[in-house]
């Protein structure tokens, strides 16, 4: 058995949908409103159990934890959270740290503009973050039989780093991956450094001064000295990879040539993408190679643009058997 700790908030996204972009200061008619649970791990944690549930009699067994702050325990809000997983999730929640004294969740207010497929965000979250001793409490016990690997969005960078140096020390073995999403935070390339495995996304990249996922990950393997696989997502473009030491690196389209999709919904593409990517990880860890993880992490984030939300996305990339993917990563020298 192998636990999956995923480490990060959970959301509560309002969004609306909007022909285009609004100017400062002028009115807009929404065409459409939707209310969903979000946040990071979250999100990727409900596209990871479609995938895992398509794939139940694996031999190797996936258990997946989510950590978060949430509202009170018994209050609505967290209720809330837990269902919006579905009835018949797999997903431990009974490591969550609980605010008792807050009864709302974290929100984001989300514009989806119809005419460029952007998803502009605005965030709230006054729940007091996890400290690093709530996080040696709430994975008590899981890495000490079963093999765990520890996603962290990588929210506090300095409690983060605290929270991997801890790993370290007390369970050696465990894998660790990060998430170096926000352009505005400062440490995440510290992060970086300690992790098996990192997620760059395109605004950290560009903010960053790169002009390719492929330019990011090439700068960023100096950084992250320990990891043994860089990934970076460029929204249209797919993403690319780097495997270390040897420098291999794929970049996988996210369209064939010629094919045209149209996009419905990008609140919560990096989400699905690393969901894609921890499925090919941890279940086709020796008969996935680099490149078919990649791709199917891409076809995955693909076909969940295409959907309002995130329901039967796995399903949907799993419904022809679930033995990978079909587009083509193409080798970068
Ligand atoms: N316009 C698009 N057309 C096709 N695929 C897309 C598009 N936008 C995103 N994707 C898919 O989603 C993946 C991740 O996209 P992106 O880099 O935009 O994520 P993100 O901005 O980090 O998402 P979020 O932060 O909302 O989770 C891409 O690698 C690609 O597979
Ligand atoms: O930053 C948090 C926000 O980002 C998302 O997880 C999408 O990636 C939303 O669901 C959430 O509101």
């Amino acid at each position: 058995m192998l636990n999956l700790v995923c480490v990060g908030a959970c959301y509560l996204d309002t969004i609306l949908s909007v022909p285009r972009f609004p100017e400062e200061d002028s009115k807009l008619r929404a065409t459409s409103l939707s209310v969903r649970r979000g946040g990071n791990c979250p999100n990727s944690l409900e596209v990871l159990q479609q995938l895992l549930k398509a794939q139940e009699q694996q031999s190797h067994k996936v258990r997946p934890y989510l950590i978060s702050c949430l509202p009170s325990e018994e209050g609505p809000a967290s209720a809330r959270v837990k269902d919006s997983f579905g009835p018949d999730s797999p997903v431990d929640f009974t490591r969550c740290i609980y605010r008792e004294q807050h009864d709302q969740p974290a929100s984001s207010y989300i514009i989806r503009s119809e005419a460029t497929g952007t998803r502009t965000l605005v965030n709230y979250n006054d729940l007091p973050e996890m400290s690093v001793h709530e996080f040696q409490a709430a994975i008590e016990g899981l890495g000490r039989q079963d093999d765990m690997w520890v996603h962290f969005e990588g929210r506090i960078p300095e409690t983060t780093l605290r929270c991997i140096q801890y790993l370290r020390q007390a369970l050696p073995k465990a894998s660790i991956s990060v998430e170096v999403e926000k352009p505005d935070r400062e440490g995440l390339q510290e992060l970086a450094a300690e992790a098996d495995v990192v997620f760059y996304s395109k605004s950290w990249a560009e903010s960053n001064g790169y002009k390719s996922a492929h330019e990011c990950l090439m700068a960023q393997s100096e950084v992250a000295r320990r990891a043994s696989l860089l990934l970076c997502t460029w929204g249209a473009e797919g993403a690319a990879s780097l495997s270390l030491p040897s420098k291999r690196s794929v970049s996988c389209p996210a369209l064939r040539p010629g094919q045209t999709v149209r996009v419905v919904d990008t609140v919560g593409a990096g989400d699905t993408f690393i969901a894609g990517m921890l499925y090919g990880l941890l279940c086709h860890q020796d008969d996935w190679d680099a490149d078919t993880k990649v791709r199917f992490a891409v076809q995955l984030a693909t076909s969940k643009v295409q959907v309002e939300g995130f329901g039967g996305v796995g399903t949907h990339v799993m419904g022809d058997g679930g033995d990978g993917p079909d587009q083509k990563a193409t080798p970068v020298s």
